[in-house]
């Protein structure tokens, strides 16, 4: 049911080879889906760099030059990454790309988000048969390392000197699947902690009951924090807000115990226990009011706790402002791609803020307005989870949202200073 690997001749065998790159950490492979999108832009006469700010990690950069280049740039953003699979719970390979005949392609990164990637370039592709010039000039970058963060992607490029030439007035990032028949978009992500807490305290006999033992300081914590996550769960359950509107807090590892060849020595109790969890941050979050909650309740020394905050990320623009794009009449590319998503036919849900992480908050906190979208209607959410598909009709029709977006946006030319 997949078409051999040469042939190249339309947009789903194209989305299928880029899917084919086994780009999964902790080894992903990113030389071959660069020299594919390399050669893939150039056929399209688009003008590409390669820049490598960390060895091993690129960042291709696709460039078509508008006719007014005293007009800031558009750019379009996408991770070459993916997050790994596990073969044996898939029905099909995860980097075979398999199209079924109900028009399912199966792959790791098929929503996430190796979709938007090809849908920029088919984009491109049909406006550029239709003659269309742009006025902005259109950036289309593909980093590294979006899964584990971008510290040595997304983050590095935004810095860099390559970056600052560019001007960059507006950036579309990925968003996520919309299980209905209306496209979603995101004007924040939540900002990601990872939090270590470590507990200290007396050793002694597994027989023993007594008091301030490692464990029993580290489980107090967790049941405190538990507490915590239960408080902001239930306003999620109770409909006053959404998943990304509150702070998580999820255990994600607990370390303890005395090893022994067997396993673990069963009757001593350990001077130390740790744990591990992922906290999410809504944008308008008080980062000092959670940092005081975890000093004084999460993990407070006089239970001989301590702690580690890993920020994974800024938490606020270069102004000192929360990473939020306005979604109001004080963005006026708001309402061009409002406007876009009508024109292309399409309905747009309410913007949201993302649960999870992406690449744009670099992008945000630079000041540059950004907004995550993948253009995938009545499809179920199934990224970083089995089976990930999209279907061959929601894949094409996005190619068609693009256009429509990438027309609407480097033709605005109202507002030169923006
Ligand atoms: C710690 S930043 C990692 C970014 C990652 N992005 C996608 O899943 C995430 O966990 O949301
Ligand atoms: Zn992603
Ligand atoms: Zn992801």
């Amino acid at each position: 049911t997949s078409p051999p690997q040469q042939d190249l001749e339309t947009p789903i065998a194209r989305f299928q080879k880029y899917l084919r790159f086994n780009t999964a950490h902790p080894n992903p492979n990113y030389t071959a889906p660069v020299s594919f999108l390399t050669s893939l832009a150039q056929s399209l006469g688009l003008k590409t760099r390669t820049l490598e700010f960390v060895p091993n990690k690129p960042t291709l950069l696709i460039t078509w030059q508008g006719s007014n280049p005293s007009l800031s740039s558009l750019l379009f953003n996408s991770h070459l990454d993916s997050v790994p699979a596990e073969p044996s719970k898939w029905t099909h390979p995860p980097f075979s790309a398999t199209l079924t005949p109900e028009g399912k392609i199966f792959a790791r990164g098929a929503q996430d988000d190796k979709c938007i990637a090809i849908q920029y370039l088919e984009a491109i592709r049909n406006l550029k048969a239709r003659n269309f010039v742009p006025t902005r000039t259109i950036h289309i970058s593909f980093v590294p390392d979006e899964e584990i963060g971008g510290i040595d992607g997304a983050d590095k490029f935004v810095k860099s000197n390559e970056f600052k030439d560019l001007d960059v007035g507006f950036v579309l990032d990925e968003g996520q699947a919309s299980v209905k028949d209306e496209f979603r978009v995101f004007y924040a992500d939540r900002s990601p902690w990872n939090l270590i807490i470590k507990a200290r305290g007396v050793p002694g006999h597994g027989s023993r009951m007594y008091d301030n033992g490692a464990m029993e300081n580290l489980m107090n914590s967790i049941e405190i924090i538990n507490r915590f996550r239960d408080s902001q769960f239930d306003v999620v359950k109770a409909g006053k807000a959404a998943n990304s509107e509150v702070i998580s807090v999820n255990p994600v590892f607990l370390k303890a115990g005395i090893p022994s060849p067997t396993g673990f020595v069963m009757n001593m109790q350990p001077s130390e226990a740790e744990a591990g969890f992922d906290l999410r941050l809504p944008p308008t979050t008080d980062p000092e009011l959670v940092k005081k909650r975890i000093a004084e309740e999460w993990a407070p020394a006089v239970r001989n706790m301590t702690y580690e905050i890993i920020e994974k990320g800024p938490l606020r623009d270069y102004m000192g402002r929360p990473l939020m794009t306005a979604i109001d009449d004080s963005n006026p590319w708001w309402s061009v791609f409002k406007q876009a998503i009508a024109a292309a036919g399409g309905k747009l849900a309410k913007p949201e803020i993302l649960s999870s992480t992406t690449d744009a908050r670099f992008m945000r906190q630079l000041g540059i307005p950004t907004f995550g979208f993948s253009p995938m209607t009545n499809t179920p959410i199934l990224l970083h989870d089995h089976n990930e598909f999209l279907k061959d009709t929601i894949f094409l029709r996005g190619i068609e949202v693009y256009e429509h977006i990438i027309r609407a946006l480097s033709s605005f030319e109202e507002a030169g200073s923006v």
